[in-house]
């Protein structure tokens, strides 16, 4: 490989920092919407001694109101002047899915079954919208797990567990090792893990919560993961390119190895990524003479994937070059049954 072409990625501490306030501030605030989540107007005006009067509202940063914006009421922490709103996705569904599942009469046959605790998620699923990737795009990436037998897998974009259980089971049973689940949100992991529980696979899949792009760092550096065997990106739209990039320039993608799948290609698409994993290396070469950028690429994507679940203005944690002399074999699989498809991104070789 290339040495011009696989400049480490230049880690920026300010980035951290920011990302660390963040989180303690978006907790604060969960804890702030859930001990006042329906006061009335009133509440706020009664008189009150000294004492207990509340501290006066101090609104959040501009930079945390568009984060909380992307993740719903609960973690919005507006004055409690309001009944909050119920929008879709946005109303708890993901915490009233684990009651479901936990409130179960048979608990005891569905512990340590993986495919029971999907067919309640999927069932739970004709009430609400879930962002689960589906048994019909699944089947497509469970064939690859079972040619490709990896000893690890990671994926992008955990939500509840979905993926990470149908994944998780496959990977169990071809023979492999561990299946690294990375999630941004910490409360759709908490869902996650007691979903995992019950399915039997806490032990064999962790969840990583934080940015993508530092936690695959964290995987690679910590030697926890030694390169890409089958990757499911499925997370926010325009990271799917930067993160693949980050993978490239670590030297994490190896040819006759690396299988990269992304989900949501044709729904809500994503026109960068496709094509990025279908340009030549000579294409790609051209467009890395710029030099290393830290900016997301959102050239045709909807508007409302930039702005779900990273503030839209939102920038990669490290300097992306990739590699532009990885060679990928690029298809959209595409079920019967669903108007979405995959983009199976196999890394072939490398052109020097
Ligand atoms: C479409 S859902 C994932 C669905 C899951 N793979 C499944 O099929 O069950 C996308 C998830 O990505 C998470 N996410 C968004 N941006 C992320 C980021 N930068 N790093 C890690 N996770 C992220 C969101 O919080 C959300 O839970």
């Amino acid at each position: 490989m290339s040495v011009a072409h696989c400049r480490m990625a230049t880690f920026r501490p300010y980035q951290l920092q920011r990302s660390k306030s963040v989180s303690t501030r978006l907790v604060r605030a969960s804890f702030k919407a859930l001990k006042y989540p329906a006061a009335p107007r009133t509440w706020l005006q009664c008189p009150r001694s000294p004492l207990t009067t509340p501290r006066p509202y101090q609104p959040p940063s501009p930079f945390t109101q568009r984060l909380l914006s992307t993740m719903g009421d609960s973690a919005t922490p507006e004055a409690p002047s309001h009944p909050p709103v119920e929008r879709s996705r946005e109303d708890g569904r993901e915490r009233k899915l684990l009651h479901f599942i936990y409130d179960q009469p048979n608990r005891d046959e569905i512990q340590g079954n993986p495919a029971k605790v999907l067919d309640l998620i999927e069932e739970f699923g004709k009430t609400y919208h879930f962002m689960n990737i589906g048994r019909a795009k699944g089947k497509f990436i469970i064939d690859i797990i079972e040619e490709k037998k990896p000893e690890v897998m990671i994926e992008l974009g955990g939500y509840v567990g979905y993926s990470a259980i149908l994944f998780g089971d496959a990977v169990r049973r071809a023979g492999g090792r561990h299946y690294y689940s990375l999630e941004l949100n910490p409360e759709f992991a908490a869902i996650a893990n007691m979903l995992l529980e019950l399915a039997g696979l806490r032990d064999f899949v962790t969840i990583l919560v934080g940015r993508s792009d530092l936690s695959l760092d964290k995987l690679f550096s910590s030697g926890h993961v030694k390169h890409v065997e089958v990757m499911l990106i499925d997370h926010y739209k325009p990271a799917y390119t930067a993160d693949l990039k980050l993978c490239e320039q670590l030297g994490k993608i190896v040819p006759g190895v690396s299988v990269v799948v992304a989900d949501n290609v044709l729904y809500p698409g994503n026109p960068p990524y496709l094509e990025y994993v279908r340009s030549t290396v000579e294409q790609k070469r051209e467009a890395a003479k710029k030099g290393p950028v830290q900016a997301y690429d959102t050239t045709n994507l909807p508007q409302r994937s930039v702005g779900s679940f990273m503030p839209a203005d939102a920038t990669p944690s490290f300097e992306l070059t990739g590699n532009p002399n990885l060679v990928y074999d690029s298809k959209l699989v595409k079920p019967e049954t669903t108007r979405d498809a995959i983009e199976v991104s196999r890394c072939v070789g490398i052109q020097e």
